[in-house]
């Protein structure tokens, strides 16, 4: 993985933190995932689309359970050496986000199926692979360098936020968008053109596992069947509560 870009959360948030995973801001980084995997990934999601995804929250279409329906996210997510890598980037010692419905995702954007809106993520780190962009116009990730309250006030009263704490990046094939963006203020810009295919796959710190923004009406909000509700309660009794109350007797 080479770093193409990089900014610190501290600089990305303008103040420093004590609940975060390293001090990860955003990434983009060349990587060398196999190709055919991507395209095999890629061929079914377009296969799946209009059966298994949905626009249901935040103006985001997506597959969620991806790696269900497309065993091959599966093996990306283990590939050899991806998790220390990216460890090795974060600061921290990572491992995949386990609840399945999402832990890994496919995101398709355009004019008609949406871009997502502002918003701050329920799982603490992501990975963003580009699988594929077509005649795209529009449709950077756009984060803002800002407290999160603050920002999203200034959005819903619709202020328009100062150009110049913008910071922008272009998804390409080949790269990936690696962030810790749980409370970042971002969203991806309108596309008036084109269309982009990605695949998310989440993580979270292998340490405090606890630290997480997704509560349970959020994780709703886009599974309401309330399927994922056990796997939910048997993580927060199995690994959040035992290592939180171990970091907090540590304190
Ligand atoms: O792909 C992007 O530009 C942003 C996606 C995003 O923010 C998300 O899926 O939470
Ligand atoms: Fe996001």
């Amino acid at each position: 993985m080479r770093v193409e870009f990089e900014m610190d959360r501290t600089t990305l948030l303008g103040k420093d933190e004590s609940w975060k995973v390293g001090n990860l801001g955003v990434m983009q980084l060349a990587h060398d995932y196999p190709l055919d995997l991507l395209a095999e990934i890629k061929r079914k999601a377009h296969i799946l689309k209009e059966e298994q995804s949905a626009n249901m929250h935040l103006n985001l279409r997506f597959i969620r359970d991806a790696q269900k329906y497309i065993p091959e996210i599966g093996e990306l997510v283990h590939w050899p050496g991806r998790i220390e890598q990216l460890s090795e980037l974060a600061g921290e010692p990572l491992e995949p986000y386990p609840f399945s419905v999402i832990n890994t995702a496919v995101t398709f954007m355009g004019p008609d199926d949406g871009t997502v809106d502002w918003h701050g993520d329920g799982p603490p780190i992501t990975e963003l692979v580009a699988l594929e962009t077509e005649d795209v116009e529009g449709g950077r990730l756009e984060l803002f360098q800002g407290d999160y309250e603050a920002t999203i006030a200034a959005v819903n009263a619709g202020e328009e936020l100062p150009e110049d704490r913008m910071v922008h990046i272009e998804h390409k094939v080949g790269s990936c968008v690696f962030g810790q963006l749980m409370s970042v203020p971002h969203r991806t810009e309108p596309m008036t053109n084109g269309s982009r295919t990605t695949l998310t796959m989440n993580l979270r710190s292998q340490r405090r596992p606890f630290i997480d923004n997704n509560p349970m009406y959020y994780l709703a909000a886009d599974n309401p069947d309330f399927a994922w509700v056990e796997e939910y309660i048997d993580d927060v009794r199995n690994r959040q509560l035992p290592t939180y109350l171990e970091y907090r007797a540590a304190k």
